[in-house]
């Protein structure tokens, strides 16, 4: 028998089939109770490194839900940094969000920030802390996405800001059940400095 082992590229679209599943299983009821446990756990962390802007995610299809946690950055005075995707090449620009008025459906049906009616955020700034969307995690900073590699650019770009970002800390947020035993990892891959749950917050 001939064994053949899998790459990077093929284990990472066998994983992504897999983590689609079994995210879509949960039941719509648990996801909001458990998004809601997650963006409380969230508040204490941003509010204990007294982060003043934060990067989240509108979420889709069966994601871990920030709304809450959106919404709170609003009523705490906290500056609320959300992503619009350029389809053509990848890339993502950042806009501040200050209500729900604001989004407007972009690439792939994500709820996104209208630019007519958002203020980009200007190059060279960094957020206190990135939440970061996925698939699946891995608890040592390992992250796979839906293999755009959306987050794998920015972080790119953020990193040659230099000083400012490097006080970014970029956490991974999901369910319980997306956190796996290892997840296949490739020289471009963000790395997560941790993981935020509805069950805790995994430092790598
Ligand atoms: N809420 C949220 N926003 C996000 C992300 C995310 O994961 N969640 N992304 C995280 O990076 C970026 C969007 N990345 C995406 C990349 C591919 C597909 C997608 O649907 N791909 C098709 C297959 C290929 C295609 O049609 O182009 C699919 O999965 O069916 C969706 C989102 C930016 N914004
Ligand atoms: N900094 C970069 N510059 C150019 N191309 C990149 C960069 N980072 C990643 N890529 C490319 O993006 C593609 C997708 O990468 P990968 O499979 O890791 O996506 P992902 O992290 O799962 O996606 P996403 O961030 O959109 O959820 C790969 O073909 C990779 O070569």
């Amino acid at each position: 028998m001939l064994l053949i082992e899998r790459n990077s590229f093929e284990e990472k679209t066998y994983i992504r089939t897999q983590m689609i599943q079994r995210r879509n299983s949960l039941p719509e009821r648990h996801r909001q109770t458990w998004s809601e446990a997650a963006c409380a756990k969230a508040k204490v962390l941003l509010e204990k490194r007294s982060a003043s802007a934060f990067m989240a995610y509108v979420s889709f299809r069966s994601e871990l839900n920030l709304a809450e946690l959106i919404e709170w950055g609003w009523q705490t005075g906290r500056d609320v940094i959300v992503p619009r995707c350029d389809a053509a090449d990848h890339s993502m620009t950042l806009h501040y969000l200050r209500s729900w008025e604001e989004l407007m459906p972009g690439a792939y049906g994500i709820m996104e920030p209208n630019p007519a009616v958002t203020l980009p955020i200007y190059n060279g700034f960094a957020p206190d802390v990135v939440f970061v969307p996925g698939l699946a995690f891995d608890r040592k900073g390992g992250r796979l996405g839906y293999g755009g590699g959306y987050y794998d650019r920015f972080a790119a770009e953020q990193l040659q800001l230099g000083e400012a970002a490097t006080r970014t800390l970029w956490l991974g947020a999901a369910y319980e059940a997306q956190l796996v035993e290892r997840v296949p990892r490739e020289a471009h891959d963000v790395q997560m400095h941790g993981l935020i749950t509805e069950q805790d917050i995994y430092m790598a």
